[in-house]
């Protein structure tokens, strides 16, 4: 693992699916980029999340942060892949909505995957993950984003506010994949998260003309005879019949 970029602004990256995105859709030495975002609600351990999967490390204390990029290589199905990941600022729930400044909405629309985080010790940052969910759907309407919902602090049970359980369910309901994390306490958990966005990205990305599909369309169709063909083939018939009858 290799980190080669670090803290630049979201404000320099178009949206994902505009043509300027286009462009940019390969990475450091031509591989194939993916670009992910994290988001959730303050203290959840976003940084940590991130952090941990780019340096398998954890580190207790962060500074509140203002949404750094970093970007590292990694395998998926045999590929390597340039994978950058947004971290953001907290998001915060008021009554009249969420709060998604202008910032949060340019890295969301940026991204081509999104991680969504609660800790399962804060009931309140489990309570607007459908809120969250929808908005990041809308950012991106017309095409179906990969999300993973993520819970973390399993390691504080004793303190817990939520049960895995409801992450699992609500996950179910908004369609997408769902981990049940300790970013202090393991690192697989961390990784599994962001290899299946991976995956589903490519197989997102992946050109309709992918080498299988064209070798499916290019296996020779039974040709079906023409007019031509089949009056040729009547002749030969009756001319066929008519010798026979004429021998007997
Ligand atoms: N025990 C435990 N603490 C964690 C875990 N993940 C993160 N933390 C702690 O939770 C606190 C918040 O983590 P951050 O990564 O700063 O959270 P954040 O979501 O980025 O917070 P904002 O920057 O305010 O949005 C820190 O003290 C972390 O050390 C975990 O899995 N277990």
């Amino acid at each position: 693992m290799r980190l080669i970029q670090n803290m630049c602004t979201i404000a320099e990256y178009p949206a994902a699916g505009s043509a300027a995105a286009a462009e940019c859709c390969l990475g450091p030495a031509g591989r194939r980029l993916v670009k992910i975002a994290v988001v959730g609600a303050s203290g959840v351990g976003k940084t940590a999340l991130v952090v941990r999967f780019l340096t398998k490390r954890f580190i207790g204390d962060y500074e509140r942060n203002a949404g750094n990029l970093y970007t590292r290589q990694v395998q998926v199905e045999g590929e390597t892949l340039a994978i950058q990941v947004q971290d953001t600022p907290g998001i915060q729930a008021h009554e009249n909505g969420l709060s998604c400044n202008e910032q949060l909405n340019r890295c969301i629309r940026w991204a081509d995957a999104v991680v969504i985080v609660f800790s399962i010790t804060d009931h309140k940052s489990y309570e607007l993950i459908g809120q969250l969910h929808q908005h990041v759907q809308q950012l991106h309407l017309g095409t179906r984003l990969p999300v993973v919902l993520v819970a973390n602090k399993a390691d504080l049970l004793h303190i817990k506010q939520v049960d895995p359980q409801l992450g699992l369910q609500l996950a179910s309901m908004l369609g997408c994949s769902f981990y049940e994390v300790s970013v202090s306490e393991n690192y697989n958990g961390v990784y599994n998260a962001f290899h299946v966005l991976c995956k589903e990205v490519r197989h997102k990305q992946q050109p309709s003309g992918t080498p299988e599909k064209r070798r499916t369309s290019l296996i020779p169709r039974p040709k079906s005879p023409n007019m031509q063909d089949l009056k040729r083939r009547f002749k030969q018939a009756l001319s066929a019949k008519v010798r026979t009858v004429t021998s007997v």
